[in-house]
Order: C-alpha cells, then structure tokens, then sequence
C-alpha cells in the first residue's frame, strides 16, 4: 500500500457515522441526502473515500450547528481542530513536510463537502490551505518553514492572508503598506483590510512595498507571527455571509519583525501573491459549489413534501425547470473545478481555468441559493431553514479572491493571448 493510501485510511477512520442521525437533524431522509452523488465522473479510490469522510463529517459536525454559528458568528474552533486533525488543514502539503500528501482535486472535494456543511468553516481552511500554507510550501526556506509551517500543519495553529488594503482591493499592485529595511529588521507601517482568519490566526503572509519606484515590481511577502509588537487588530467585520469565520483589519505601527522573514527574494511579493491566487481559486470555487449543493439539496427535499394544489410541488414543470437549471449550473461549475485542479496537478498552466472554475461556481452558488428561496416561498424566506443563509454566503464568493469582473478580465486575457493577441 502507498504511503497516500495509508493516508487516506487514517482520514477515513473517521467514517464510521450513523448517516441518518445527521440526516434527521435537518428533516432529510438519508436516502434523500445521498442522492446527488454527483457519480458523472468515477473518483479514484482515495478521492471517493476522501469525500466520504469529508461528507459525514459535515453530516455529523457542521450541518446541525451551522445556523447557530452564523447567528452568534462564532468561529468554529473544535471543528477545526478536529479537521486539523484529519489532516485537512495541508491537504496538499507532502507527507515529507508533514502534510497529508494529497493532490489539488483531493483539496476540491474536501473543501467541497465542508463547505456543503458550513460555507464559514469552508472559507477557513481554504484560507489556511491555500493562502497560508501554500505561498509557504512554494517560496520559504526549511528554517521559515519550520516556524511559520509545521505548527500550521494540524489544527494547532492556523495562518491568514493579507494582500488587500483599506483603498485597493482589485488593484493589488497599488499596495499602500510599506516595509522598509532598517538594519536587521524590516519595519512594517500600513493597514491590510478584510483579513479572514485575522482574528484567530497566529501569523499572516503579508505583502508590502519594499520599493516604491518599481510600482508593483516593488512589492515583497513577509512572513509576520501575530504577536509582533507594532501589529494590531480593527473590528470585526459584521457580515453579510460567511458570518462564523471573523474578518479584519490588520494594522502595522512601525511593526518589526526578523530580516529573514521575508518570503522569497525582495520584489517577488506580487509574482507570489498572484500565483497563490491562482490556487485559491480553486478553494474558492470549491466553496461555492458546496453552497450550491447544499441549496439544491435543500430545495429538492423541500419540493418533494411541500404539497399545493393537491400534488407536491416536485410535480409541477415551472419548479423542475428550476430544478433542472440548478443541476446544470452545479454540475457545469463542477467539471470546470476540478478539471483545473487536474491541470495544477499534472504541473500545466492553470490560470485561465482557476478564474473560468471560480466564475462559474460563483454565479452557479447565487443561482441556485435564489433559486432555492423560490422553490421553498416564505418559508425559504426564515432562519428555520437553511436556504436564506446559504443565499447570504453565497455572495461573497462573487466578490473575494478577485470579483467576477476580474476574473472575467484574467479568462479573456488569457484567451486571446492564445490566440497570439
Ligand atoms: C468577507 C471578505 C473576506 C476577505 N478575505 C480576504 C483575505 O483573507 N485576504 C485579503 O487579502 N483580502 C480579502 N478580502 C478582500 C477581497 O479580496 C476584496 O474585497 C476583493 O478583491 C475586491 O476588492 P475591493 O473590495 O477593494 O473592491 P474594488 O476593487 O474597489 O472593486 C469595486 C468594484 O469595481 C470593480 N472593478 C475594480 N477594478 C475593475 C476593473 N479593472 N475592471 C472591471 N471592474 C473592476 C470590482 O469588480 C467591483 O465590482 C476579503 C473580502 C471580504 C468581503
């Protein structure tokens, strides 16, 4: 057996759930949340067992206090913690590194089936996958690594991503927030907004203009520990979505942190926050394709019991049309997902694909959280069922990791540089 499958079976130890105990909790029958198997494509062996685990876990641990953690937007430390456990906060990180050794499609499922659960608890570990560890994996040296990697490996600690600022967001190249060498410190001064994970994180990949002149060629990656002296935290944002993972500003007053704390070379800051994009894409995508399984599910059980004119309304052609569109939004959305977490896998060019994947997830998690409320009527409209939070938390995944309009700006670009343009 290879050391991925023993692996994967340490994962899946966790399977042994009674399904239709989670099942109940919602009023879904086992049988009934089962259904979309989503079985289009044959998974390898470890990826299907993945997915299973990932799913009664969800099942188990996340779908009957999803609505409680939205309502009190409290973060959902235990659960991480056991997910840490699992090895799902590094899923890709080699098992040499500690990590849980899998590949980018493995880390789209999970992020997947989590997200189906809680779309929050989904947002942090893509965070500390992709846009923590991932930077990290790529670009640190063994010495960083075992400081600012290894204790974010299992749930022990978890790690934030700051790129964005108060006055640019899609213009990330414009970042206001300087590092300036002084001796054998680099001093950080400036304010890093909308930092998910920034509450409970104990570092951050932080990026910073460390040469002005050089626009966004000016810009480097530090690797700041949260404890520094100098870094401080705003508010907590009070969101529409997403309400149980925390969003914050980061502020730096002459913040000093180690001169060997940069990540990669001085001006590669831009270079490495885009490429880690690129894969956080793929997480992002994954989110929402959770979102929008968990509106059909939803809206499928619903339609099947409700009755109105004497016949469930499952029966009636206006609501199967709708159906019918929500399936091929998530199932279209699905394949591009995972047919770019294939491509940055097999080591090709994935750019156009994360951005095309995350658009079409996106819009497929508004469409179908829509949709749903429709398919249900008022009662789509209360905190009793699931369906008005899945809509509100599906919106944010049009707008973060690059909005729509941008990533529309990166698929066309791509494309026509193809076609020699
Ligand atoms: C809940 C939440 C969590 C987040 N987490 C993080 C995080 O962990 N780390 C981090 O660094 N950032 C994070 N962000 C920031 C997020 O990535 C930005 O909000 C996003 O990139 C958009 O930037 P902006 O809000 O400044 O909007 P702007 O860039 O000001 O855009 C406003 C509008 O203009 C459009 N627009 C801008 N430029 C163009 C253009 N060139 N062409 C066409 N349209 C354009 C946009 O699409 C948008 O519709 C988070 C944001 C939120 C809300």
């Amino acid at each position: 057996m290879t050391s991925t499958a023993i692996k994967v079976l340490r994962i899946c130890s966790y399977a042994p759930f009674i399904r239709h105990q989670a099942g109940k909790s919602l009023g879904l029958t086992t049988q009934m949340r089962y259904a979309s198997s989503h079985s289009l494509i044959d998974l390898p062996e470890t990826h299907a067992l993945l997915r299973k685990t990932c799913r009664d876990f969800a099942e188990k641990e996340l779908i009957p206090i999803a609505g409680q953690l939205d309502r009190e937007h409290k973060f959902p430390a235990e659960q991480i913690k056991k997910l840490g456990q699992l090895g799902l906060l590094c899923v890709d990180v080699p098992e040499s590194e500690g990590g849980t050794g899998l590949d980018y499609l493995a880390y789209a499922i999970a992020i997947e089936e989590i997200s189906r659960g809680c779309a929050s608890t989904g947002v942090i570990l893509s965070v500390n996958n992709s846009l923590y560890l991932g930077p990290i994996l790529k670009n640190a040296t063994p010495e960083q690594k075992e400081k600012f990697m290894k204790p974010f490996l299992h749930g022990d600690r978890i790690g934030c991503f700051a790129l964005s600022e108060p006055g640019n967001g899609s213009d990330a190249g414009a970042a206001s927030t300087t590092a300036q060498l002084q001796g054998e410190k680099w001093v950080l001064n400036g304010t890093k907004a909308w930092i998910t994970n920034g509450y409970e994180a104990d570092a951050a990949v932080v990026f910073a203009t460390t040469d002005k002149k050089l626009k966004h060629k000016g810009i480097s990656a530090f690797l700041v520990d949260k404890s520094t002296p100098g870094l401080s935290l705003g508010k907590k944002e009070d969101k529409l979505g997403i309400r149980a993972s925390s969003t914050c500003y980061l502020i730096f007053e002459d913040c000093s942190i180690p001169a060997e704390n940069i990540l990669g070379k001085p001006g590669m800051g831009f270079k490495i926050a885009m490429q880690t994009l690129d894969a956080g894409r793929i997480g992002i995508a994954s989110q929402a394709l959770g979102i929008a399984q968990a509106s059909l599910d939803c809206a499928v059980d619903y339609a099947i019991k409700r009755q109105s004119f004497g016949m469930p309304i499952a029966k009636m052609q206006t609501i199967q049309n709708k159906l019918a569109d929500m399936e091929v939004h998530l199932e279209s959305a699905r394949l591009l997902t995972w047919k770019a977490a294939m491509l940055k896998d097999a080591g090709k060019n994935f750019t156009k694909e994360a951005a095309m994947a995350k658009l079409a997830a996106s819009e497929a998690a508004t469409f179908n959280a829509h949709s749903a409320i429709q398919i249900l009527g008022g009662m789509g409209f209360v905190t009793d069922m699931p369906a008005e939070r899945h809509y509100r938390d599906a919106r944010i995944t049009e707008i973060y990791e690059g909005t729509s309009e941008i990533q529309r700006i990166v698929i066309a670009t791509n494309l026509l540089k193809e076609h020699g343009f």
